[in-house]
């Protein structure tokens, strides 16, 4: 039975300046030491006296809510933003001056990996690895590239993973792309000190690259170096985390507690605040449903660039899952399907109108009653600058010749309503998009799409970035628009989501449709379908002793 965690906004510190693990020379004192951290946006406190101790060589979870502090929380350790007077921050037992200067930081051996990665995917393995720091020719400003190509390969080899250094990340598997993520946050610590920081950065890899991804870490922490993960996968966070630190409203409510001690439910509460209630089954209506549109929506040899000749039927009131490895062809569909790529070939029948996506773009496909909630939220679904009200109303104005008073009193409504279902944080439709949190920005994105009340609704890694909480308050809102006549198509490789979601799943291989899972399938089935032949999965450290 694992620890009583405190619910209550009062932390309760599990202090952290003991070796965790045994079996392993570990140096005294801390990689990071936060301690007293605030910071304020107008009147508003994201951080409030924070204090984080990550010890060497442990993996370190930080989670919390949507909107709990943790990107400002990286943001302030690498100096995007200044953090608020009076606190302290030491790397390896050192002060570092604050606010944060960027490249005293990464020279103190402190890298913060973004999400996506933060891969420049049209540069090749060395350009991704040195930029900002090539060495130049004194005397002709050349870049040095034989010394370039040196010290990325050096790093790539404490790693124990030769990439090719010419290639461009575009051509990376995923697993070398996580290489290369790794090895860039990595070159500045010196061997066994400082810290990575991966901001959710294990949100968009799927579980063979996930091991991967942990096998390579677990050489890192080995060593001395610490990492501090930013995630809300608590799974993740209960296979390969040492240690846990909560968030919650900008304040550390637990810090340090020993994973090893604790359940799902139990940090489920710690994140919430409370625990989660049962979510509602999976509709059994399929094809029963009002209908938005009459029969199924069929969808008919649908070729792109990877995806093959995609055939697929799906009911209104059914929603269908498509997954796979990463560029399988599911992952192409949802942009083809909705006029966002060119297709080569196919068409997308509902009700009386067949579109032919050789010739579709958005417009017409929006017309035809097909909307698209793309993986990408500030390239392809939110307009950034504008306010939540503007961008939940959006679709919906372009589609009115006029605005007239009443219309804009109902559309505030209807967008008020949006906002508070789905939970949207702060509930305040004037606030312009880029202030809020990921995951709040996704919810957002998620409403606009919802509110046009939508034909075929198809949504790509949907609950991206959104807490324990807010994915439940998603996939909600996704079953209902299902139990409201909509058809729905999830593209994602979130096994779990998927299993909860979806009536069925249909998984991909090399372009084209290669099982389809219907009825009681479980996230384990899903997963050994994708790696068809692959064994059961592993979990993603080895189990760990705590002391
Ligand atoms: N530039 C900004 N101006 C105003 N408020 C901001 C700004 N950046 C962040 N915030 C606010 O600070 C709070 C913390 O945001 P932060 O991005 O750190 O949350 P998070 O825990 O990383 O959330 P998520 O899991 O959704 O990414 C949020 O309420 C957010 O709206």
């Amino acid at each position: 039975m694992g620890p009583e965690l405190s619910l209550t906004a009062e932390p309760v510190v599990h202090e952290g300046n003991a070796s965790i693990r045994s079996g392993r020379v570990e140096p005294a004192g801390t990689r990071l030491s936060v301690d007293d951290v605030s910071k304020t946006f107008g009147r508003y406190r994201a951080l409030r006296n924070v204090h984080l101790d990550v010890v060497p060589g442990e993996v370190h979870g930080l989670i919390g809510q949507n909107g709990s502090g943790k990107s400002t929380l990286a943001k302030v350790l690498t100096g995007y933003h200044p953090a608020d007077p009076g606190g302290r921050v030491l790397v390896d037992g050192e002060p570092l001056r604050l606010p944060v200067r960027p490249l005293e930081a990464r020279r103190r051996g402190l890298a913060v990996v973004h999400q996506s990665l933060g891969l420049v995917e049209d540069m090749t393995v060395v350009e991704n690895l040195r930029v900002g720091r090539f060495a130049a020719n004194r005397f002709t400003r050349a870049i040095r590239w034989r010394q370039e190509r040196d010290d990325a390969a050096a790093v790539l080899e404490r790693l124990g993973r030769p990439v090719r250094l010419d290639l461009p990340v575009r051509s990376l598997t995923e697993e070398d792309r996580a290489t290369v993520a790794i090895a860039r946050a990595l070159q500045d610590a010196e061997a066994g000190r400082g810290i990575i920081i991966f901001d959710e950065s294990t949100r968009s890899l799927t579980r063979r690259s996930l091991e991967h991804f942990y096998e390579l870490v677990d050489g890192v922490v080995a060593t001395g170096t610490s990492v501090l993960l930013i995630t809300h996968h608590l799974e993740e966070v209960l296979q390969a985390t040492d240690r846990v630190t909560v968030l919650r409203d900008g304040v550390a409510v637990e810090r340090g507690v020993p994973t090893a001690e604790l359940t799902e439910r139990e940090l489920v509460r710690a994140v919430m605040g409370r625990p989660l209630e049962a979510l509602a089954a999976k509709g059994t209506t399929a094809g029963e449903g009002p209908g938005r549109g009459s029969g199924p929506v069929a969808i008919r040899g649908v070729t792109g660039t990877v995806a093959t000749g995609v055939d697929l039927d799906v009911a209104p009131g059914e929603v269908v899952g498509v997954t796979g490895l990463a560029a399988s062809g599911h992952d192409e569909l949802p942009y083809l399907l909705t006029g966002a790529r060119p297709a080569r070939a196919g068409t997308v029948q509902i009700g009386s109108t067949t579109l032919d996506l050789t010739r579709c773009d958005s417009a017409r496909a929006m017309a035809a009653g097909v909307a698209l909630v793309p993986e990408s939220r500030a390239d392809e679904g939110l307009a950034l600058d504008l306010t939540v009200a503007d961008n939940i109303s959006l679709p919906r104005r372009r589609s009115r010749s006029a605005v007239f008073p009443l219309e804009r009193r109902a559309e505030a409504g209807s967008v008020r309503e949006w906002v508070h279902a789905l939970d949207v944080r702060p509930p305040d439709p004037s606030t312009t998009v880029d202030r809020l949190s990921g995951g709040n920005q996704q919810k957002v994105l998620l409403a606009k799409w919802l509110a046009t009340r939508p034909t075929l609704l198809v949504l790509h890694e949907p609950t991206q970035a959104v807490d324990v909480g807010a994915r439940q308050v998603i996939t909600s809102a996704i079953r209902r628009a299902a139990d409201d006549g909509c058809a729905v198509l999830v593209s994602g490789t979130d096994e779990t989501e998927l299993a909860l979601l979806c009536d069925r799943v249909v998984v991909f291989r090399e372009g084209g449709a290669v099982e389809e899972l219907t009825g009681d399938f479980s996230p384990d089935d899903i997963v050994h379908s994708i790696f068809a032949g692959s064994g059961p999965r592993k979990t993603l450290r080895a189990p760990r002793r705590v002391d």
